[in-house]
């Protein structure tokens, strides 16, 4: 199946920059795909969105946004994706419903009309789609200067999926708000990928939203580092996963582990057992020792990310030690 999005070695050299802020990224999306794009401050993750996007001019490279050429086709990839970018960019003294009004008026999606009542029927049945789905139906006809981070947000999502992008992008979507308005806006956001089938292209610094993610790519210095499932990443980045485990015959533990030939480490108070399966399951079923201490380590997409920035830094410092 085509790629909704294709990205081949894509530059961008800001004018009196030294380095590219983008140095020659490749990478496809398909149709459907949650695809999480992270990397530490400065990496070039806003760049590249813009460019995605058609806010920002490329240096080099190709992009094609749902068949379209960035540069060739604008207002068509325009027309096929939603943005919300870390500022919100919301009229406050306008309620909900106008300043959705005024955005697909402005996007050539619906003709401006100066009553909602006066707007086509098929306008008003995708803001009572929209609103029951994100959760504002109540608050849809008040002014926005008393919604709260959270309902702005939400509002701000809604407005970007008037005209049924094929793909949206999130620069941040939950910045600034707190773990409960977080989880709500994840919540619906699922809902809406899997009620309109849309492609998902997120940039956070909250790695735990992109646990969920099919795939991530992270970049450092303007370079995919690495691109793969979350699994993929995490075993590239940290190896085998471990489990803690201890029993009160130690000795027989120990010598059970090197019978079976596992790969283990002798720590303080138990053995770290490394295992390569989702689970350690089988292992486990396999020891006849009675255990007194069980413990998997769950790796995280953090700690694979934590590890990246520090080889990174790592490597910059070398090159400036030469
Ligand atoms: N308008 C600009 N002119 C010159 N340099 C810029 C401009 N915008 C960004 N840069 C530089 O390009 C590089 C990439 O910036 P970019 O904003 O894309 O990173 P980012 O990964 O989005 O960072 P953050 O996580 O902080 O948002 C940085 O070194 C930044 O200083």
């Amino acid at each position: 199946m085509e790629p909704i999005i294709r990205v081949e070695q894509l530059r961008k050299q800001y004018k009196n920059s030294k380095r590219p802020a983008v140095d020659g990224i490749s990478f496809e999306v398909g149709r459907g795909e949650f695809f999480a794009f992270l990397g530490p401050n400065g990496a070039g993750k806003t760049t590249t969105i813009s460019i995605l996007t058609t806010t920002l001019s490329k240096s080099e490279g190709t992009v094609m946004i749902a068949g379209y050429d960035v540069e060739k086709e604008a207002a068509k990839v325009r027309r096929n994706v939603g943005i919300i970018f870390q500022n919100p960019s919301l009229d406050l003294d306008l309620t909900a419903e106008e300043n959705i009004r005024l955005h697909v008026s402005i996007y050539g999606v619906y003709a401006y009309r100066p009553f909602y009542s006066m707007m086509p029927k098929e306008y008003k049945q995708r803001i009572e789609e929209l609103a029951a789905i994100v959760g504002i139906h109540d608050n849809l006809f008040k002014k926005v200067k008393g919604f709260s981070g959270g309902m702005k947000r939400k509002l701000e999502i809604m407005r970007s999926l008037m005209h049924k992008p094929q793909i949206l992008f999130l620069d941040e979507p939950t910045q600034g708000l707190d773990a409960s308005a977080r989880q709500s806006l994840w919540a619906y956001l699922q809902k809406i990928r899997k009620e309109e089938n849309i492609t998902i292209f997120l940039t956070t610094h909250y790695l735990e939203e992109a646990e969920e993610a099919d795939r991530v790519c992270m970049i450092t210095h303007g370079k995919v580092a690495v691109l793969g499932t979350p699994e993929e990443i995490k075993h590239k980045l940290l190896g085998d996963k471990s489990m803690l485990i201890d029993a009160g015959d130690r000795k027989a533990l120990r010598a059970e582990l090197e019978e079976l030939q596992v790969s283990f480490t002798e720590e303080e108070q138990c053995f770290r057992v490394r295992f390569q399966d989702k689970t350690p399951q089988s292992l486990v079923a396999r020891l006849q020792t009675p255990l007194s201490r069980m413990e998997v380590h769950q790796q995280t997409l953090e700690e694979a990310y934590l590890s990246l920035v520090q080889q990174s830094q790592n490597d910059e410092s070398r090159k400036g030690a030469v």
